[in-house]
């Protein structure tokens, strides 16, 4: 059990109120938070879930959240996702479990979107964690070599047979090592300019609440302005 990720888990669970339609993001951090709001749901608490993964779905299952589509109308209240490097501006490296693409869907559409992570996610510089981006199968290593162009060494993620990585959209993840970014926002805008690039795991601009965990206790950092303008998180 990693208590750092459980605490920061646990603690979100406050934000969710009922009626709210929630989403659920991927990874281990968030199985805490599912952990406890299942809890909360068999003690009553009225929320319907929007699902990142099918791992999540699956625990959302064993966990008695009930789940609904992305469907037209559907408003995405409150969204709780981990990361894998969180800068000091709140932006944040994604995807180290391959869902990159429907977490970015899920956390841009929130009203709100809360991030939660072991300190050990907090870096002065993203960039230690190579970048995943998710491609189309169709043509990847004519893509990879374009992202190469843009400086990175690129390495096409793989399971344990040795097989390439699918992710749920039926797409390749490439695991991307530019070194530390000096602009993330100008290489995510030339990552989009690649044909075959589907998302990147740069998720810049979207977090308004962070909340770390330290062993069993919690900082919350703020974004100081709740809306998907913000550049700079408050302690
Ligand atoms: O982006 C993710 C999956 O695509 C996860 O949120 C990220 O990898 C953090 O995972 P964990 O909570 O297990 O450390």
């Amino acid at each position: 059990m990693n208590q750092s990720k459980k605490a920061a888990g646990e603690k979100a669970v406050d934000y969710i109120k009922s009626g709210m339609t929630v989403g659920l993001g991927s990874g281990s951090t968030v199985y805490y938070m599912l952990q406890k709001l299942g809890r909360q749901v068999r003690q009553g608490l009225d929320i319907k879930g929007v699902s990142t993964s099918t791992q999540t779905s699956a625990w959302a299952k064993e966990f008695g959240i009930p789940l609904t589509d992305l469907t037209d109308g559907v408003e995405i209240d409150i969204a709780i996702d981990g990361a894998d490097e969180i800068d000091p501006e709140c932006r944040l490296i994604k995807g180290g479990g391959g869902c990159l693409v429907r977490e970015k869907i899920v956390g841009f559409y929130a009203k709100r979107f809360i991030v939660i992570a072991g300190s050990s996610k907090m870096v002065d510089k993203l960039g230690s964690f190579p970048l995943p981006v998710e491609i189309l199968p169709f043509g990847h290593e004519i893509t990879a070599g374009y992202i190469q162009a843009l400086g990175a060494k690129t390495s096409l993620r793989r399971q344990g047979n040795g097989q390439p990585f699918i992710s749920d959209n039926g797409n390749y993840i490439y695991d991307c090592d530019f070194g530390l970014l000096e602009n993330p926002h100008d290489l995510n805008r030339s990552l989009h300019g690649v044909v075959g690039v589907v998302e990147t795991g740069l998720f810049l601009d979207m977090a308004h609440i962070v909340i770390i965990g330290e062993g069993r206790d919690t900082k919350v950092m703020k974004t100081v302005k709740s809306d998907h303008s913000t550049k700079s998180c408050k302690r």
